[in-house]
């Protein structure tokens, strides 16, 4: 067992909650309940059923100061692998204070960040990216994030990572003996498999990576982007769907200047709902700017929101924007449905895809909102869905260490293209192997660990 502490800590969040959990794990968990908890049906947590629950008091000396229930568990059965015990007890922040620091004074010490997970790793019960993972759950901001988590604390990146170092190191050694015995040269048909099987590592590896960049949303959210002409409505249909009055909202045209980004869930599914200048022929340099934001926005978006005001003819600029839109995903919002329509609907389907919907609604009276919603949800549920079928790298730290590991395969495939000695091609595979092991905490050193672990919460 890697310490000798036994740690506490508050695992629920702060505030008023029907529950709230107190933790404790090491070597001492049992012993310090023994200390604190009084139980009809017990007299020594060593002797607990483990998983049991038992009702109880948590006693200040002679004072009741919470009820509840609590459980142990038997080293390694646990999450950390030591022995724990857990009290639920009332959630509230005076009663789940009062019971840690009584543990605190039987003993215990004040849990790190992350620190009930550290120790999950260190005991060995799950690797590095397993307990990365376990972060990535509590913070997931949509369904597909959820189970892009859950899937790497089942060890699908592990199990993936393992299988790459697995053929690197068939390979390494094959090598390896051509450098020991250099009487034995490269035979052809090595070159040949090797050059075959780095292929087919540089494959799967590019996939993934790519797949990773473009999955970017189911950690952050689909990019939105809020597009049209000034005064079309657009910050009014961001207030709209954000409910508060998070935008400037003005009868000029040229209102917003700069990008807003705000996040909202749309039924489960996350957006970056991005708010962005009215386009048209800048008045000023400050407008200029905004503008050209704008378009590099749409240019990035995941959805582009088209705002048209349908009070009005069409102009010029919205036939541009909507020439634009081809190939993307978007969908043509006709605002200001509350005054007579003017803008030709004809017209408009005629710039556009038959797959881009146009729907009417106005921003101003929240009229319509709800039927917006309804099809950003269709339109964007197919793509969170597919997300969660496949492996995917939801942290930088993988995706670098990934794209290094790629860069040496490279190296190594352009040493074998030229027939560069066997040494040339090791080394790389090599570093390239060890690489891969940081992703699963191979050789990793305590700096970067405790740096990991240090961004997650206390009680984690
Ligand atoms: N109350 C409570 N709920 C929690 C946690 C916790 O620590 N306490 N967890 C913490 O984040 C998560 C669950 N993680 C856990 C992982 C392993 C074991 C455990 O006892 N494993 C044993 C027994 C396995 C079995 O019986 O099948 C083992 O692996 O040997 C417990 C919780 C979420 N919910
Ligand atoms: N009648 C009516 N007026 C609206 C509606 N939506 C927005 N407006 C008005 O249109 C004007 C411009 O609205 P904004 O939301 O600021 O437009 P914008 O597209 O963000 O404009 P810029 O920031 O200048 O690009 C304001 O006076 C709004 O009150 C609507 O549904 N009906
Ligand atoms: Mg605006």
């Amino acid at each position: 067992m890697y310490e000798q502490t036994t740690i506490a800590a508050i695992a629920t969040p702060p505030g008023e909650g029907g529950i709230g959990i107190i933790r404790l794990s090491g070597i001492d968990a049992a012993e310090i309940a023994n200390r604190m908890f009084e139980t009809k049906k017990l007299h020594n947590f060593h002797d607990a059923v483990p998983y049991m629950m038992y009702y109880g008091k948590v006693m200040d000396n002679d004072r009741i100061v919470d009820r509840g229930l609590a459980v142990y568990m038997k080293a390694p059965h646990s999450y950390t692998g030591e022995d724990v015990v857990e009290f639920q007890m009332h959630g509230s922040v005076e009663a789940l204070r009062s019971v840690l620091s009584l543990a605190l004074r039987h003993g215990a010490v004040p849990a790190d960040k992350g620190e009930f997970t550290k120790r999950a790793f260190l005991n060995g019960r799950i690797d590095l990216a397993q307990a990365e993972s376990v972060m990535d759950i509590i913070t997931a901001r949509g369904q597909a994030a959820l189970v892009q988590a859950e899937s790497h604390l089942s060890g699908a990146l592990s199990q993936y990572v393992h299988e790459t170092r697995e053929k690197l190191k068939e390979f390494i050694t094959k090598l390896e003996v051509t450098i020991d015995y250099p009487e034995e040269d490269l035979e052809d048909l090595t070159v040949d498999e090797i050059s075959k099987a780095l292929e087919e590592i540089n494959q799967s590896l590019t996939q993934l990576i790519t797949r990773s960049h473009r999955g970017r949303f189911i950690q952050d959210g689909f990019k939105t982007v809020l597009a049209g002409r000034p005064n079309a409505g657009k910050s009014s249909l961001l207030n709209a769907l954000l409910q508060e009055d998070r935008a400037i909202v003005t009868d000029m045209p040229g209102t917003t200047r700069d990008t807003i980004e705000e996040s909202i869930r749309i039924g489960g599914i996350p957006l970056i709902l991005m708010d962005t200048a009215g386009i048209r022929d800048a008045e000023n340099q400050v407008e200029a700017i905004g503008i050209e934001r704008a378009r590099k926005s749409m240019e990035e978006a995941d959805l582009i929101l088209m705002v048209i005001d349908g009070s009005v003819p069409l102009t010029d600029e919205d036939r541009r924007i909507l020439s634009s839109l081809e190939g993307k995903k978007a969908i043509v919002i006709l605002n200001k449905y509350d005054l007579e329509q003017k803008a030709g609907e004809a017209e408009i389907r005629s710039l556009i895809s038959e797959e881009t919907p146009i729907i009417h609604l106005s921003a101003q009276y929240v009229s319509g909102i709800d039927r917006l919603e309804e099809l950003i949800q269709k339109l964007m549920h197919t793509e969170d869905l597919d997300a969660g079928r496949q492996l995917f790298l939801t942290n930088l730290r993988h995706m670098d260490l990934a794209e290094k590991s790629l860069e040496l395969i490279h190296q190594a495939q352009k040493s074998c293209a030229d027939k560069l000695p066997a040494d040339f091609i090791v080394v790389d595979l090599t570093e390239a192997f060890h690489k891969l092991g940081e992703i699963t905490g191979e050789n990793v050193d305590d700096e970067l660990i405790n740096s990991i672990f240090q961004n997650f919460c206390v009680g984690k």
